[in-house]
């Protein structure tokens, strides 16, 4: 016998409400339009146009020197940093120009936190790395309740508790990598840009940080550049293919080619370009 339908006697589903019948809006956080990144006289990247969404993770993949770490660098303003480089075109943060003249680029970068390739924790104990920016930021509360609920969130607690007055130097890479995410969250950005994070750790080490994103897409925003395709595949919710292109006098610069929902991208991507470089055939 049949289970009985779940749309009723007539097999047909009713009509949601209308309020029921739209997906939701979903929230965006970053609007990029018509971004083009030049170090010096060279463009690195050229003409990006992208929103990021909310509590999702958006994976940035694409063969070397395309301007994946360059776009990235935008969203937190880490390209102000770099004497040379000159950012022109929209980067909008909740509806607000993140390089409008009012905006300081100090708050902007407590606000978006980034996790760098190699770890690099501060030469200073376990504890103190997750103490330092609260401390800088006068937080009040109980510093020993936020270190351990810190490191508990990034899945560290565990490992380190007994060594929380030990050199965060002494850990283990991976534990490192992770100290550097639990560091990112104890000032509670809302988002966390990552820079091939796993690039320089082993499969096991990996695996954690992939864990750990994921728990943390639940609450943070998360843009991660990755070489990996196995782990924007397993990871992000969408991934953006950034390319390269070569003007009629014989520069290149980077390009996004397409962005997608991650499962589209990578089982029909819309541009012969990204199937080229998924299946291999390129970069
Ligand atoms: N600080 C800098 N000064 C000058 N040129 C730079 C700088 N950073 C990047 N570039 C150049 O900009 C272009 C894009 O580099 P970017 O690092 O953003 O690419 P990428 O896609 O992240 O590469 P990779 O995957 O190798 O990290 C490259 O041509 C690179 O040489």
């Amino acid at each position: 016998m049949n289970p009985p339908s779940r749309h009723g006697p007539g097999g047909t589903p009713p009509p949601l409400p209308a309020h029921l019948a739209a997906p939701p809006p979903s929230e965006t956080v970053f609007e990029v339009g018509g971004l083009s990144v030049f170090y010096g006289g060279h463009e690195a990247v050229r003409d990006v146009n992208m929103n990021i969404g909310a509590r999702q993770i958006t994976a940035m993949i694409g063969p070397s020197g395309c301007g994946k770490s360059t776009v990235l660098r935008c969203f937190n303003r880490m390209n102000d940093l770099l004497p040379d480089a000159r950012v022109v075109g929209k980067v909008r943060y909740h509806n607000e120009d993140l390089y409008s003249r009012e905006v300081d680029p100090i708050e902007v970068r407590r606000r978006i936190g980034m996790v760098f390739q190699k770890p690099n924790p501060f030469p200073k104990s376990v504890y103190d790395n997750i103490a330092y920016g609260p401390r800088v930021g006068g937080f009040r509360g109980n510093l020993d309740d936020l270190v351990e609920e810190t490191l508990t969130h990034a899945a560290l607690w565990d490992e380190v508790k007994d060594k929380l007055r030990t050199s965060a130097l002494a850990l283990s890479g991976g534990q490192q990598q992770r100290l550097c995410i639990a560091r990112t969250i104890a000032v509670e950005p809302e988002v966390i840009l990552m820079d091939e994070p796993c690039s320089s750790l082993d499969p096991i080490a990996t695996a954690k940080i992939e864990d750990l994103m994921e728990r943390l897409a639940q609450q943070f925003t998360i843009v991660v550049v990755t070489h990996n395709m196995q782990q924007a595949a397993r990871v992000s919710e969408r991934t953006a293919f950034f390319g390269s292109e070569i003007d009629r006098d014989g520069v290149r610069h980077g390009r996004l080619i397409e962005l997608d929902e991650t499962g589209t991208l990578f089982s029909n991507p819309s541009d012969h370009r990204t199937e080229d470089y998924i299946s291999g055939r390129f970069g």
